[in-house]
């Protein structure tokens, strides 16, 4: 954009979107998994189900991010959750620090300014290099995060409110859903049997994530600072709603510069994580993505908030990840090790957190 033009003004209602989403990253059709029996065998697949999972792998062998529709959740429960969100961060600090996150093991509860910083590094474990960078720049964000509501574990949920835990419950079982239905469909899109991945996703250890992304000084993000730092999720998908400001680039691996992932009202943008790259043997690709400043979109100087929902998706903390068998030939070895997935997803949380 021209620097000397003046400024749009934001408004909520009437923003429309100045770029059309990315050619990376395709937009996928998904009401044939929107179903309440998943298939259970190859017999029993509709030829748009195969279709279906067949777009999603080529998009997730190449960008490793799709933009979902007719994904089946309700317009409604999205911006509900939304509305709990601002709810949420509209509070004190002091107030939102009382269900502070307080560790790795448990991954719950209001994560402050300043307290993590996504890096691409941490893929590298350089944990040392990202706690300096984060003293330097960290990432402009605030976020709360929520497990299963399981009385019998050790780790226990901090919710906003009494009145909010229903709310939150019913959305990560939702989305808890949602994790087995693509996991079926990229089976399917791989070749193996629709119900590969069942075994490893029995116990729902899943995050949900609300992030809030305060009003900033457009000087404020620069190069090294910015909403979020570039980084690879680290589970098997996320599923991300995102507002209509907008902000988050993926990287293009052919240009090697980054797109923007524009915000598509009615979709969820689906990205494949590390261990999903590990079980394929980087057959499909968990790919860097960051946020940055909005589009030319300001409000009194200032940029404006931004919100977004991640749902993160993992194996269950005691499932061995170990690259399947047919993604290993003479020409592509075997390039990981079999991993707890309790253990490599603490160990990439502790490389990001102060
Ligand atoms: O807020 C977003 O759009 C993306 C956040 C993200 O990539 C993450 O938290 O892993
Ligand atoms: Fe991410």
């Amino acid at each position: 954009m021209d620097s000397s033009a003046p400024p749009t003004l934001f408004n909520r209602d009437n923003f429309t979107l100045e770029t059309q989403p990315p050619k990376i990253i395709p937009i996928v059709d998904f009401s044939s998994y929107v179903v309440d029996s998943l298939p259970d065998s190859e017999s029993k697949l509709s030829t748009k189900q195969i279709q279906t999972a067949n777009n999603l792998i080529n998009a997730f062998a190449t960008s490793g991010f799709v933009y979902l529709t007719n994904h089946g959740v309700p317009q409604d429960v999205i911006d509900d959750m939304f509305a709990l969100s601002r709810d949420f961060f509209g509070k004190s600090v002091e107030e939102k620090e009382k269900i502070a996150w307080d560790s790795v093991e448990s991954n719950r509860g209001y994560v402050s300014l300043g307290k993590e910083k996504l890096s691409d590094l941490d893929k590298e474990g350089r944990g040392d290099e990202i706690k300096i960078l984060n003293e330097i720049s960290p990432d402009l964000k605030e976020a709360f995060d929520l497990g299963l509501d399981d009385p019998t574990s050790p780790y226990q949920n901090k919710y906003p409110s009494p009145a909010s835990k229903p709310q939150l419950d019913s959305f990560f079982e939702r989305m808890r859903g949602m994790h087995e239905k693509m996991m079926t469909a990229i089976a399917v899109g791989l070749g193996l049997t629709p119900t590969f991945f069942h075994p490893f996703i029995q116990r729902g250890g899943n995050t949900l994530r609300l992030l809030h992304y305060p009003p900033v000084l457009p000087t404020q993000i620069t190069d090294t600072s910015r909403r979020c730092g570039a980084h690879t999720d680290y589970g098997s998908v996320t599923f991300l709603f995102q507002d209509n400001v907008g902000g988050l680039e993926v990287l293009d691996n052919e240009s090697g510069a980054f797109v923007r992932a524009v915000p598509v009202p009615g979709t969820i943008l689906v990205n494949v994580g590390d261990i999903l790259q590990r079980w394929t043997n980087d057959y499909l690709k968990s790919n860097q993505h960051r946020v940055v400043k909005p589009y030319s979109v300001v409000s009194d100087g200032m940029l404006p908030a931004r919100y977004s929902i991640a749902y993160f998706c993992d194996p269950d903390s005691d499932a061995l990840v170990e690259t399947v068998g047919k993604f290993v030939t003479h020409e592509n070895p075997n390039k990981y090790q079999p991993v707890n997935a309790g253990e490599y997803l603490r160990a990439r949380l502790s490389n990001t957190y102060i």
